[in-house]
């Protein structure tokens, strides 16, 4: 599977920016052929959360007509980052997914709301799991902040998924922690881990970049600059396999006993 990690610099509260912008890199990259792109958290708006009256998408529907269209056309999987998706109570951040037809693959709400990005002040958690079949492979989506919780992981890992996508808008001064992060997911879940940052500021925080791919035995397959840059890289799923065979963390888990 070839994946194109689009790492954006997002214009902060200007959705008609960023669709232009998303658009022109989503095209550039389908030029390479890639299975599957995948975008940052939050790219249509950036964190203007004060603003999210305005600016949500009602429905998700701008940006899934976009994305779901733009998918269609080359024949991609679109892992259309996040969205401020406006519901009926209230707005959410909800990674969009679509396949190669264009049709929805699934989507999932961020669960662990942010504090110190004042996430919970404006935005409403979601409460389901982030599972979803791509070209036929089980692959969860899980958004930024979520990657700190390795036990929410674990409940999508355990479920049988190979592949963890996570769109986020981390901040430059904790870079150490982003690797690490997602190095240990990899590692401990045995899977492959896409993770696509953003680069960039806006007006309270620097965004670190270095998207990374990262194989089922924690080693980098790519990782992206501090800068706007698309990544690609490949995963071949035939490792995660042989890293499951050769130390069985599944079948030797004790979860009777993790309470
Ligand atoms: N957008 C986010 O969820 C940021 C999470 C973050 O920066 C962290 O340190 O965790």
């Amino acid at each position: 599977m070839k994946i194109a990690l689009i790492q954006l610099d997002i214009a902060f509260g200007n959705p008609e920016v960023n669709y232009a912008a998303a658009e022109r890199k989503i095209r550039e990259a389908a030029t390479g052929k890639p299975d599957c792109i995948i975008l940052p958290e939050l790219w249509t708006t950036g964190y203007d959360l004060t603003r999210l009256d305005e600016i949500a998408d009602r429905g998700g529907r701008t940006a899934g007509a976009l994305i779901s269209g733009l998918a269609r056309e080359y024949g991609i999987n679109i892992v259309a980052g996040s969205v401020a998706v406006r519901q009926d109570t209230g707005v959410t951040n909800t990674m969009l997914i679509f396949d190669r037809t264009g049709a929805p693959a699934g989507q999932y709400s961020k669960l662990h709301l942010f504090k110190l990005m004042d996430e919970h002040l404006y935005l409403q958690p979601g409460s389901a799991k982030g599972l979803f079949k791509l070209d036929g492979t089980l692959c969860a989506g899980l958004i930024c902040y979520d990657i700190r919780f390795p036990e929410w992981v674990r409940v999508h890992m355990a479920e049988g998924a190979e592949v963890l996508f996570i769109s986020a808008e981390w901040p430059l001064p904790r870079l150490s922690h982003w690797r690490a992060l997602l190095i240990s997911r990899a590692i401990e879940n045995q899977c492959y881990v896409v993770a696509c940052n953003r680069s960039g500021s806006d007006p309270a925080n620097t965004f670190g970049g270095h998207s990374l791919i990262v194989d089922p035995w924690g080693e980098i397959v790519s990782e992206a600059s501090g800068s706007e840059e698309i990544l690609s890289g490949e995963i071949d799923l035939a490792k995660v396999h042989e890293v499951r065979g050769q130390i069985p963390v599944f079948s030797d888990r004790r979860p009777e006993l993790y309470r």
